[in-house]
C-alpha cells in the first residue's frame, strides 16, 4: 500500500466548548485509532488539503487552489505559529503536474495557513511535528466558488503525480461536514469587515481575541439551541461519507454549491477538501475505507467526521 488517506473535520472550538464526556471520549478514541493508522503506515510525505478562514488568504488575491512550496502557520486558535516542514521539491513537482493536467493552481513560496491546515497536522502528528508536508489550499469561504468537478480534477491530478513517486504518501482532507459557523461573508459585511477580508493579515491580538470570542459565544449559543446558525445535518453528512466510501468520486460532480449550502450550511463547502483527497486516492486505483466515525457536535458547530482509507494497489 503506497497511499493512505485520512479525512477529518476540524473545529477551533475543540478543547474550548467541548461536548459531554461520553462524546469526547469517543472522539479521542477515534483520534487514537487514526493516529495508530498513520503511524503504522509510516508516511514518507503528507499532502494536506485544507481551507482558510480569512486568516492566511484574503480577497486581495483569492485563488481557487494554491500549493504551498513554503508555508507558515499563522498560529490562530492555539495552533503553533511558524514555518511548516514543507517538502519544496515535491510541492513544485505537484504544482507543475497539476498545471500540466489543465488545472490552474496557484503556487506560493510563502503560504499562510490557519487552523484549517495546522489543526489536523497537529492532531495527527502532534505539536512540533517534523514530518514533510505539502499544503494545498482549497478556497471554501471566499465566494464565488467554482463547480465541484474542478475539485475532483485537482485531486486526480495530484493523485496521478503522487502515485508516480513510489513513496508512502498520506493524503489528509481537513474540513467540517455540515456546518455554519460565523465566518464573515463579503456580500453581507460592514465596510470595516470588508477591509479585513481584503487585507486582514497580522491582526492585532485584540482583534484576533475579539473574533475568537465571537465564535466561542456562537458555539455556546448553538449548543444551547439558541443560535441563529443553520443546524448540523447528519443526513447530508452521511450522504457525503457514503458517496466517498462508494469509490466513484465523480458522483460529487453534480453537487451544486447552492445545494450544498442549503443542505449543509455556508461552511459545507469545506467538504471540497474531502472530495479532493478521495479524488487523489482514486487516481491510484481502487481504494478501501478502513474506518469511519461521525458525531454531530453542536458545541464545535460542526458535523464532526473522520475516515481512513487505503489504496488497494500493492
Ligand atoms: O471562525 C473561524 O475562523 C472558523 C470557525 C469554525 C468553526 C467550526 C468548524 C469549522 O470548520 C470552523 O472553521
Ligand atoms: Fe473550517
Amino acid at each position: 500500500m503506497t497511499i493512505a488517506l485520512c479525512t477529518l473535520s476540524h473545529s477551533p472550538l475543540f478543547g474550548i466548548n467541548d461536548p459531554g464526556p461520553e462524546t469526547l471520549a469517543e472522539v479521542n478514541a477515534a483520534f487514537d485509532q487514526a493516529r495508530a493508522f498513520v503511524k503504522d503506515f509510516d508516511p514518507e510525505i503528507t499532502i494536506v488539503f485544507g481551507p482558510d478562514h480569512y486568516n492566511g488568504v484574503f480577497y486581495d488575491m483569492m485563488p481557487a487552489f494554491c500549493i504551498g512550496s513554503a508555508a507558515r502557520s499563522v498560529g490562530d486558535w492555539g495552533t503553533e505559529p511558524g514555518p511548516l516542514p514543507v517538502d519544496r521539491t515535491a510541492a513544485r513537482a505537484l504544482a507543475a503536474a497539476v498545471l500540466d493536467a489543465g488545472v490552474d493552481v496557484a503556487q506560493s513560496e510563502d503560504m499562510h495557513v490557519d487552523h484549517g491546515i495546522s489543526q489536523p497536522l497537529e492532531f495527527i502528528f502532534g505539536k512540533g511535528y517534523t514530518n514533510p508536508v505539502v499544503p494545498v489550499f482549497i478556497n471554501a469561504v471566499g465566494l464565488p466558488l467554482g463547480p465541484m468537478e474542478r475539485i475532483r480534477l485537482l485531486g486526480e491530478a495530484i493523485g496521478r503525480e503522487i502515485a508516480s513517486w513510489n513513496k508512502r504518501v498520506l493524503i489528509i482532507g481537513s474540513g467540517g461536514l455540515s456546518h455554519d459557523p460565523p465566518v464573515p461573508r463579503l456580500e453581507e459585511a460592514s465596510p470595516e469587515v470588508i477591509a479585513r477580508l481584503i487585507d486582514g493579515r497580522n491582526p492585532s491580538p485584540e482583534l484576533r481575541a475579539e473574533r475568537e470570542r465571537r465564535v466561542i459565544e456562537a458555539g455556546k449559543a448553538h449548543a444551547a439551541g439558541a443560535g441563529t446558525f443553520q443546524e448540523i445535518n447528519p443526513g447530508f453528512d452521511a450522504l457525503v461519507m457514503d458517496t466517498l466510501s462508494d469509490g466513484d468520486v465523480s458522483a460529487t460532480d453534480d453537487w451544486t454549491n447552492e445545494w450544498m449550502e442549503k443542505e449543509g450550511g455556508h461552511s459545507a463547502h469545506e467538504i471540497r477538501t474531502w472530495v479532493a483527497a478521495y479524488a487523489a486516492l482514486s487516481a491510484a486505483g481502487d481504494y478501501a475505507v478502513t474506518n469511519r466515525w461521525y458525531w454531530p457536535v453542536q458545541e464545535w458547530m460542526t458535523g464532526f467526521g473522520m475516515m481512513t482509507a487505503v489504496s488497494k494497489e500493492a
